[in-house]
């Protein structure tokens, strides 16, 4: 699947970034490919006077490493466009995301972006959110046993398998013995649905209301458009700009 996350991190770049333009890094292994365009593109003089919010260290230092401008959001609170992967989207553009660990960050910064371009490989399309890949909940680290049970106690996500992510945070493969830590210093549950998550908009924002909880990676709403890398390379856009989803 690289050929296919290089694909759609190149034309996400290609059909949205313009000179002068305030741009949304995401995080990830699909965003990486994002990231490096505009990396390519900066030097070649293709684009000037940009300047880019990453979503994690990891994509900061990869933006740095390429010489891409960078500010926070203290600075610029307003993006033109943010680009960035998911782990699951739905027919509605309704997204999983916070495999890498980066949820906070992406939320933040792509709440605030005039238009939020997803990146992903045919692999993550699914009819619903839930069975396809776990929710990841950011917490915080005071009492997080004790968070991750009410979590896991909402009537929302009846019958998930809450799972604290270990080792390494940007991958959600138990890989350690202590808790991961985010990059603001949180912990992450993920949540395991053996079906659909039966309204994942009721889910959300039941999951929002618990004292201890951060964040979670529902982004409902949000995406403006989806851009559908085939292992073939080519490319299909859902969503604003683009086609009704087709899958489903
Ligand atoms: O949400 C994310 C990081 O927090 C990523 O965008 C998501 O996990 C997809 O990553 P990849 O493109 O490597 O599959």
């Amino acid at each position: 699947m690289e050929e296919a996350k290089k694909a759609a991190g190149y034309k996400a770049v290609d059909d949205h970034v313009r000179s002068g333009m305030v741009v949304g890094l995401g995080t990830g292994s699909t965003a990486y490919y994002a990231v490096e365009r505009v990396g390519q593109k900066l030097k070649s003089g293709e684009l000037k006077d940009l300047v880019c919010i990453p979503t994690s260290e990891k994509t900061k230092k990869q933006a740095l490493d390429l010489g891409i401008p960078l500010c926070t959001l203290n600075e610029k609170s307003k993006l033109d466009v943010a680009i960035d992967g998911a782990d699951a989207v739905d027919p509605k553009l309704c997204l999983i995301k916070g495999g890498g660990g980066a949820l906070l960050r992406e939320k933040m910064v792509e709440v605030v972006s005039d238009k939020f371009v997803v990146i992903v490989d045919s692999s993550k399309l699914c009819k619903g959110l839930g069975p396809s890949f776990p929710l990841p909940v950011e917490i915080t680290p005071f009492c997080h046993l004790h968070t991750m049970n009410v979590v896991a106690s909402l009537a929302e996500v009846e019958g998930c398998k809450p799972v604290l992510r270990t080792g390494d945070c940007s991958n959600n493969k138990p890989d350690g013995e202590e808790p991961a830590v985010t990059d603001n210093g949180n912990y992450i549950v993920d949540l395991h649905f053996s079906k659909e998550i039966a309204d994942a908009t009721k889910a959300a924002q039941a999951i929002k209301k618990i004292v201890g909880v951060v964040d979670h990676g529902i982004f409902e709403g949000m995406a403006y458009q989806c851009i559908v890398a085939f292992p073939d390379g080519s490319c299909r856009v859902a969503g604003k700009g683009g086609e009704e989803p087709w899958w489903g």
